[in-house]
């Protein structure tokens, strides 16, 4: 197919094209100005009335020369006044939106910008100054305007030449003013997209520091304030989380954490008890080591080997979220798996009657999990029921190997990094006293950078487990 943009004579007919679009413009703005003259003369009609009225509307009623037409007004008129206001300015102008205008495609759109580009290349000028204008090009006010420059920027984009297209949507914002913000608006190309824009595309490239510098702009343009704070938080958690897996978590020594003995979350640990170190009081974080024999590691991960496939996300989707391999493995198969599953309920306290098989997540080099909750939020009275029941109390994750660089288990709202150990189980709550999921759980898997990375994780469910933690809200309050 010949695309419009590689010839001149082509591109004469997209100059035509556009000279119709004026035609129907010119047209529009006559039946917009007739509608506005028409509704202005009613509503001085409407107002001259209303000023005789002001002053005594009982005696202006009173009389009959004003009553009957008043009534006759808002009988008669009134219908036929409200459906003109109603009606489309332009309706009855036929010609209108006659256009093909799929005639220039997005291909034709490229092929200009490409040709741009070359141009810009050519010379070796910086985007500004080809915005200004041609070098030794016939000046016709030649310049390039917001939304040419950001057409510009989502072609580079696309392409990912991202550092280019940025430059694009900088100079599309210097160039912004002039315009109506209305109609920035109507094209959406307002500020807000622009920024939006540029703040997408950091975050597909994982860089947070840009992500953040452009929020900060948007907050000092006072757009949205509130909706840009809540980002601004998110942006911060990705930077703490690199920073955990760098290994620079806080410093975990306070004085009210302690390493101890656990023989009281199941009456067994009084025979063996479990060494528990405390992370984090609330929410509840524990380290629990040596909880799991080298056997039994084996036993699960040969369990799993079968099942193994690519990880999911959400309703089934592959993302880069999660660059993983699961399986599901169910404890109660075998005698080794139940004494495991029996150990996990001894250790965190809770009842394992309602949740989940164990999910072996296998993470090889670049492996790694990004930041989620293991729980989810309903403020919903009706999806209540659905919720407590299928809601995730607590995690319990199992270390099956050690990993020899990366693979950290960080926990950003916290500042927490967690470094697997082999045999070593690590529990948190994922829900507060009142059943609510508690945001400060937020956590991720970092990328493994060298080792092979086994875990289990057991998600607890809610569901049934009134007789082991108290204080749950109840779903009549
Ligand atoms: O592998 C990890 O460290 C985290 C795994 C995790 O978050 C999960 O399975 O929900
Ligand atoms: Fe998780």
């Amino acid at each position: 197919k010949k695309n419009v943009a590689t010839s001149a004579h082509d591109m004469i007919r997209v100059l035509e094209g556009e000279d119709d679009l004026l035609k129907d413009l010119r047209l529009y703005v006559w039946a917009l100005e007739r509608k506005v003259t028409t509704t202005r003369v009613i509503l001085d009609d409407a107002i001259a009335r209303q000023q005789q009225s002001l002053s005594d509307p009982a005696t202006y009623v009173a009389n009959p020369l004003i009553s009957l037409p008043l009534v006759r007004r808002m009988h008669m008129d009134a219908g036929k006044i409200l459906k003109y206001l109603r009606q489309e300015a332009g309706a009855d102008l036929q010609r209108i939106s006659d256009y093909r205008l799929d005639v220039i495609t997005e291909a034709d759109l490229e092929q200009a910008a490409q040709g741009l580009l070359r141009t810009q290349q050519f010379h070796g000028l910086s985007e500004r100054d080809l915005a200004q204008g041609l070098p030794g090009a016939k000046q016709y006010n030649a310049r390039l305007k917001t939304p040419d420059c950001v057409a510009l920027a989502q072609h580079l984009f696309m392409k990912g030449e991202d550092e280019q297209a940025k430059q694009w949507l900088r100079l599309a914002l210097d160039l912004y003013g002039g315009v109506p913000e209305r109609v920035n608006q109507l094209l959406q190309i307002d500020r807000k997209s622009i920024l939006r824009e540029i703040v997408e595309t950091h975050a597909s490239r994982e860089n947070w520091q840009g992500v953040r510098a452009v929020l900060e702009q948007m907050l000092e343009l006072g757009q949205d304030k509130q909706h840009v704070s809540v980002l601004l938080k998110t942006v911060n958690h990705h930077l703490r989380h690199w920073q955990i897996c760098r290994g620079h978590s806080q410093s975990l020594v306070s004085d009210s954490l302690r390493c101890r003995y656990n023989t009281q979350s199941a009456p067994f640990l009084r025979l063996a008890p479990l060494k528990l170190e405390q992370l984090s009081i609330d929410p509840h974080v524990v380290l629990c080591h040596n909880a799991i024999h080298a056997t039994e590691l084996e036993h699960i991960i040969q369990l799993s080997r079968p099942h193994l496939k690519r990880a999911l996300v959400g309703r089934g989707i592959v993302n880069e979220k999660r660059f993983t391999m699961d399986a599901a493995v169910d404890l109660n198969a075998t005698p080794q798996g139940r004494t495991l599953r029996q150990r996990l309920e001894d250790m965190s306290g809770f009842d394992l009657s309602n949740s989940d098989k164990l999910a072996l997540i296998n993470y090889g080099i670049g492996g790694q999990y990004s930041m989620h909750m293991d729980c989810w939020h309903s403020k919903d009275n009706a999806a209540y029921e659905a919720y407590i029941r299928n809601n995730r109390i607590a995690t319990i994750l199992l270390y099956l190997t050690d990993v020899q660089l990366g693979g950290i288990t960080s926990f950003p709202a916290l500042g927490l990094g967690v470094q697997p150990s082999k045999g070593s189980a690590l529990i948190w709550h994922n829900m507060d006293n009142e059943a609510e999921c508690d945001q400060r759980t937020l956590h991720a898997a970092c990328p493994i950078l060298l080792g092979n990375r086994w875990v289990a994780t057991q998600w607890v469910d809610l569901n049934g487990q009134w007789r082991k933690k108290r204080c749950l809200r109840s779903p009549a309050n």
